[in-house]
């Protein structure tokens, strides 16, 4: 019988359990019993489900209370001393290196405040983990014992499990040095770090684990030399130990082949590998694996929410088997469910034919069986046809097909993805249109999305105001942040984007080829959960979609009103997108829609439009070469054939954030004006880096995560900085990112001090 495996279950919950008690528990509305029981429930529910689906490897300790790369920093006590000199209880020290502390001292406590350790994200994934932030002072040792604690809770249920954690390369690599120690190379410190991994290993077989997974993502990214080489330490290190279970090492998200030599012939039981991503590595992996090792094929989507197709699934695992044997052979998810929603038996709401077509987590489980019963001969008739007929009404329904959209997207070509004159060209005509001053000041779109603004959202969608009712509110909405622009002196305005609960749902609802679920949340970070749209079709755009709330917004103003649109890629990295048609077809269609939406704007007198591109460098490739650079000139074509069907004198913004930008790959999106998150880069050459920038830039200058409130002297002094290395000409001010989450009293006091030291350099500047 060949093993059904799956690497890793959601721990939010089905509805969310964990997100509301880990509030509560942060805002002291319950205690720490509380919150471990919820934790307790979420995981035997999660093995108990496993087990009755019949998956035969289920992991243990995939369950986190906030992420599950932190949870190594606290086991191997990798805790920088700003969290440890509060003496918390270890659940308080993951949350304070978590998401930062602030409090007031009691009688019976001391007063704490630390800030969060840096968060980045996971891969290509729209999760993000908590990066382990090592010193020379770190010391490595067994704090506590998660894995087996959790090993051990699924065995007292009956259910026997895999341990999984992240393996000793990936965790030092994914980290990073501490602001005392920035001469200190993370991966020197694998030979610390080995025998507390050993020591641990060698408590999971003393508690009766057999097998334990080992997750090294990082074999698909670009390695140093001295990263490669660390495999082989690592693992013959790890071997040789005495009392260790069989080390599965898994890798998942891309293509290991460029670092194969480094893992050939490791002393390992099995490899992981992800072949839904990159079943193109399949021989090379299979003739590096020694005559023991087993290959454990990831060949369920564990990334999105399509079911399965079992006739290719079955084929491509029975190559394996024709290859190594069933003995050497195991059917799994292609990595950690974590990146899919829970249950699709929770949707109420999606059409009937859609939701034929998608597997969320629940399902997916079914999926690994059938397919692992397939290949040994079992009788899934019934399920393999049931299948086969939900794949075939997705390929020839016609909610995926629109031959319309196809034919324009065939006829692309060069003219429709350029402006009409080159930058210089639209500068001086959007000079003489515009007579913005120098240090023109804007911001970036959203202003406070206020209590009052989701209680009438609720109410319209509820049916409880009418669409007139509710349109009244926006426009009030919209004329008090237009007002406040005005009277703060802002030059480029906004409407403040108070009609839209997301900047990617609000336009996916309008779209066609898009659908929406109820409950199909998916862990972000910590307690922050996102529910993504999924694109099921051709794209194209019925109607108007922002038109009329910018119009209305321009209409009550002299000064310039910037339209605001997503961009493609953003839209696109945002949704669970189709694997059926290229990302790339996904990004052009998208792209033909946004620039029916750019014409109609600027048709009806909006003439600065701003197409946001956050999600940009997140969608960059894990791996330099074709790949990245095929990205990169789609990512950048689609923005273009959005925005490029517009005059000289419109202006054509684009904002990016999140991310450590390349200015390079931004140029080719040719956005008269783009503004960046920036107020925590201080590297001067990173600056400098934008100085080469051909088109015009603001550099953001306050964070917008934090209620902090910069001086207007602050201001100054940040510009002045900046204006070392940067040309006036080119600068623009604004902050980082949009303002929805903050409050109002301190948009009001950041944003005036903003324009109150743009104008303090207008003056400088006029009279030199
Ligand atoms: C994550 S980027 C956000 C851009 C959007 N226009 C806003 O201001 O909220
Ligand atoms: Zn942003």
């Amino acid at each position: 019988m060949v093993q059904s495996s799956v690497l890793g279950f959601p721990r939010i919950g089905a509805f969310r359990e964990l997100k509301k008690t880990t509030e509560a528990y942060w805002s002291g509305k319950v205690g720490k019993d509380e919150l471990f029981k919820v934790g307790k429930e979420i995981r035997e529910n999660n093995w108990k489900l496993q087990k009755a689906a019949g998956v035969d490897v289920i992991a243990s300790n995939d369950f986190s209370y906030y992420d599950q790369v932190l949870d190594l920093s606290l086991l191997f006590n990798a805790i920088p001393e700003r969290y440890t000199k509060y003496e918390l209880d270890p659940i308080d020290t993951l949350f304070a290196m978590g998401r930062g502390l602030q409090r007031k001292a009691t009688d019976s406590e001391k007063a704490v405040d630390v800030t969060a350790l840096e968060m980045v994200k996971w891969f290509d994934s729209n999760y993000h983990y908590v990066r382990p932030t090592f010193s020379h002072s770190t010391e490595f040792k067994l704090n506590g014992q998660k894995p087996v604690d959790e090993y051990l809770e699924a065995k007292k249920l009956g259910i026997e499990t895999r341990p999984v954690v992240v393996g000793p390369v990936s965790y030092l690599f994914l980290g990073k040095a501490d602001k005392d120690s920035l001469d200190l190379e993370p991966i020197s410190l694998l030979e610390k770090i080995l025998p507390v991994y050993a020591e641990l290993l060698a408590k999971l077989s003393a508690a009766g684990a057999t097998s334990v997974q080992i997750d090294e993502p990082i074999l698909v990214l670009d390695l140093p030399e001295k990263v490669q080489a660390a495999f082989k330490t690592a693992y013959e290190y790890l071997a040789n130990a005495k009392n260790i279970p069989k080390l599965v090492v898994a890798s998942y998200f891309g293509d290991v082949r460029p670092n194969l030599a480094s893992i050939k012939g490791l002393p390992v039981h099995c490899f992981h590998f992800d072949f839904v991503r990159a079943p193109e590595q399949f021989d090379e992996v299979v003739a590096a694996l020694t005559p023991e090792q087993v290959l454990s094929v990831g060949i369920i989507d564990g990334r999105n929410i399509w079911k399965a197709d079992f006739s290719e699934a079955v084929a491509f695992v029975e190559k394996a088997i024709a290859a190594l044997g069933k003995e050497r052979v195991i059917v799994a998810t292609s990595s950690s469910l974590l990146h899919t929603p829970v249950d699709l038996t929770n949707e109420k709401k999606l059409d009937s034919e859609i939701k034929n077509w998608f597997s969320f987590a629940t399902q997916k489980l079914d999926e690994v069986v059938v397919v692992a019963k397939a290949v040994s001969g079992e009788d899934v008739k019934e399920a393999l046809s049931v299948n086969a007929a939900a794949i075939k009404s997705r390929k020839e329904s016609a909610i995926t097909n629109d031959a319309a959209v196809q034919k324009k997207v065939e006829s692309i070509d060069e003219k429709l993805s350029s402006r009409a004159a080159a930058f210089p060209e639209r500068l001086a005509a959007q000079k003489e249109k515009f007579n913005l001053p120098l240090f023109p000041t804007t911001t970036i779109g959203s202003f406070p999305q206020t209590k009052d603004i989701r209680i009438n959202r609720n109410k319209f969608t509820k049916g409880e105001i009418t669409a007139e009712q509710y349109d009244t509110f926006i426009k009030s909405e919209i004329e008090k942040v237009v007002r406040f622009q005005e009277e703060i002196g802002l030059d480029v305005l906004v409407h403040g984007e108070p009609e839209r609960n997301d900047m990617v749902q609000y336009f996916g609802e309008q779209l066609k080829g898009f659908a929406f679920t109820t409950n199909g949340w998916v862990q972000s970070y910590g307690s922050r959960y996102v529910r993504p749209p999924v694109v099921v079709g051709d794209v194209s755009r019925p109607h108007a979609m922002s038109v009329k709330e910018s119009v209305y917004a321009q209409s009550i103003t002299k000064k310039a009103m910037k339209g605001m649109l997503t961009g493609p890629i953003t839209v696109l990295r945002w949704s669970f997108p189709r694997n059926d048609v290229s990302q790339k077809v996904q990004a052009l269609q998208l792209g033909l829609a946004l620039r029916d939406e750019v014409n109609d704007l600027e048709a009806a007198g909006v003439e600065v439009i701003q197409v946001d591109e956050p999600a940009i460098r997140e969608g960059l490739p894990l791996r330099s070469g074709q790949e990245r650079s095929d990205y990169l000139k789609y990512a950048a074509e689609s923005f273009r054939i959005a925005t490029s069907g517009v005059k000289n004198t419109t202006q054509i913004h684009s904002h990016f954030c999140y991310s450590d930008l390349d200015p390079n790959h931004i140029k080719a999106l040719d956005a008269d004006v783009v503004s960046i998150e920036f107020s925590k880069k201080d590297d001067p050459n990173y600056i400098q880096e934008f100085s080469n920038y051909p088109n015009h830039i603001g550099l953001g200058l306050f964070d917008i995560h934090s209620p902090r409130i910069p001086s207007k002297e602050e201001f100054i002094a940040r510009i002045g900085e900046i204006l070392k290395v940067y040309p006036a000409d080119k600068f623009w001010v604004n902050p980082d990112c949009g303002l929805k989450t903050r409050g109002w009293e301190e948009v009001r006091a950041s944003l005036t001090n903003m324009v109150e030291a743009a104008k303090t350099y207008r003056e400088k500047y006029a009279q030199n």
